[in-house]
């Protein structure tokens, strides 16, 4: 006999035109009804994966609106994991997370699936108090979930996609811990979050070039660069290789945009600025530009990002440029009496596409030193000068910084590309924990210095003259990384100041340091979502 587990449905009652009612049974692959899912192989994960897909596009979760398996056409038969199943959920009607666009998810399956959680990602951006400064769910959601999946089976968990999306909606709602001040600051960010939405709304009426928010037509083919476009448009490798040239060893360059182009983007940021709508910062580090994710370009950038920036990252980058999720799009902007240039950094950002956008300018070139992590980070490697339309794509973690202007103004068009698959990889949570740091190769170069991040920036450089503006925050390199001549830093070396800004180059991954041990209120929300789904199952 089949035990019936709390998430899961396997009928439907279809009403017939004659009025006669069907019944369908859609019953889970045998696997799931005979063996705990520690005894299952990968095609059988896979299969049981296939029928859940199946189930809940057949009757989707509360504010769910649509449910994929992206993995690619063939994904049914061959596809390795992890699986990707995408998912676009919505906040109740007039709730701070509800738009018409929907919230982006995605869930990753690892091979273990059903056995350990689904990895649940929001790939847009979302103001919530549950979400850290990578989008990333809290503990406390995956503890519920755990919670939720025991609950339902005396023998081993098995997770369902159906309770991670149920979860989710009720994290639209209101928090899910019990601590201090929780609600409150659950409505201070709902607040930012509707204050943004309203700001995307407004702004819809009075932009500048409608066709850069129409997100049914997406990013158009004749705004690239007639080059680049027609190897895009051949769909290989082959012709996408040789638009590229490799400046120096994993920088790159390509045409990109069309002038035109160029100028409708800039033509859009001059008409926000003049707008009087909020603005943000781009990141810790510049001081003036625009977030195009604020102002409603988003969706724009998403399919920037699938048409054909994914393909060159794929050709250029194998591990970290596999698959490009999600992005920070940006402009920044450089003129006397504004930011002059950018100190040395890396970007939180896997792979980072540069754009010039113009307008006209002097000076302020891009210098390129070594990655993060290896002996030669602070070694110079090449100076790029940017065109106007032209791009520049790098790793994130390439250290590189942008020279002054000398006169003019300058605005580029920044894409920061998230792969998650990528982000939870032990290459990629051992650099930013620091576990990965080879020794210095010899003292920096001076070009190479970063007065934001380094710690003995001031044995080898004056303060900028920016340096008023700057957040110093330093820590580069960590001590048992340092050169062997290097000497100790001095005490102002080492001084910290903090802006609690969102992090360009992050030392460190933060732990998520949720103490969330009120078990009476955990376990009411539990409750609440267990007949939640009782009910609906009925
Ligand atoms: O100004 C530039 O070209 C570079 C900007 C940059 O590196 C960044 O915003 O992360
Ligand atoms: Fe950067």
């Amino acid at each position: 006999m089949m035990s019936r587990r709390h998430g899961e449905d396997y009928a439907d009652l279809v009403v017939k035109k004659d009025g006669s009612v069907q019944l369908k049974i859609d019953l889970p692959p045998p696997c799931a009804i005979h063996d705990s899912p520690e005894l299952w192989d990968e095609a059988a994960r896979r299969q049981y994966l296939k029928w859940e897909v199946r189930r809940l596009e057949a009757r989707l979760p509360p504010g769910v609106e649509s449910v994929k398996w992206t993995n690619g056409p063939s994904t049914s038969s061959t596809s390795p994991p992890p699986w990707r199943v995408e998912a676009v959920i919505n906040g109740p009607e007039g709730s701070a997370y509800r738009s018409s666009e929907g919230i982006r998810v995605l869930m990753l399956l690892s091979e273990n699936y059903p056995s350990v959680p689904p990895d649940v990602n929001i790939l847009q951006t979302v103001h919530h108090f549950f979400l850290d400064h990578d989008n990333g769910l809290p503990h406390i959601y995956y503890e519920l979930l755990t919670d939720i999946a025991e609950s339902a089976s005396s023998e081993s968990p098995r997770f369902s996609l159906r309770d991670a999306l149920r979860l989710l909606y009720h994290v639209l709602q209101s928090p899910l811990h019990p601590c201090a001040g929780c609600q409150e600051q659950f409505d201070v960010y709902a607040r930012m979050n509707r204050e943004r939405l309203e700001t995307i709304e407004q702004y819809g009426v009075q932009c500048c070039h409608a066709e850069l928010f129409d997100r049914d037509a997406g990013w158009r083919a004749e705004w690239l660069h007639p080059t680049l476009r027609a190897a895009i448009e051949s769909g290989t490798d082959e012709a996408l290789r040789k638009v590229v040239e490799e400046v120096t060893e994993g920088v790159y360059r390509f045409p990109m945009l069309t002038h035109a182009c160029c100028e409708m983007i800039i033509d859009e940021v001059d008409t926000y600025t003049a707008s009087g709508l909020p603005t943000s910062r781009p990141n810790s580090m510049n001081k003036y530009g625009l977030v195009l994710n604020e102002i409603g370009m988003e969706p724009m950038f998403n399919s920037l990002q699938e048409r054909v920036l994914r393909h060159i990252a794929r050709l250029l980058f194998s591990d970290e440029g596999a698959q490009l999720d999600r992005h920070h799009s940006f402009v920044v902007q450089y003129a006397a009496g504004k930011d002059l240039g950018l100190d040395m950094h890396t970007d939180n950002s896997d792979v980072t596409f540069n754009v010039c956008l113009g307008r006209q300018f002097e000076g302020a070139g891009l210098t390129f030193c070594g990655y993060m992590g290896q002996a030669k980070h602070r070694k110079l490697t090449h100076c790029y000068r940017h065109v106007k339309g032209d791009c520049v794509v790098h790793l994130g973690r390439r250290r590189h910084g942008a020279d002054d202007i000398t006169s003019g103004e300058r605005l580029n068009l920044i894409i920061w590309n998230h792969n998650l698959v990528f982000r939870n990889s032990k290459a990629y949570l051992e650099l930013q924990q620091q576990k990965r740091y080879e020794r210095e190769a010899g003292p920096p170069d001076i070009e190479c210095l970063s007065y934001t991040h380094d710690r003995d920036y001031l044995q080898y450089k004056e303060k900028p003259a920016a340096h008023a503006k700057m957040t110093r925050r330093p820590w580069c390199p960590p001590k048992f990384a340092a050169h062997d001549a290097g000497q100790s830093p001095s005490s102002e070396d080492l001084q910290t100041e903090d802006d609690g800004g969102a992090g360009s180059e992050l030392g460190a991954v933060e732990d998520d340091e949720s103490t969330l041990e009120d078990a009476k209120v955990i376990q009411e929300v539990l409750a609440s979502v267990l007949s939640e789904a009782e009910a609906t199952s009925r």
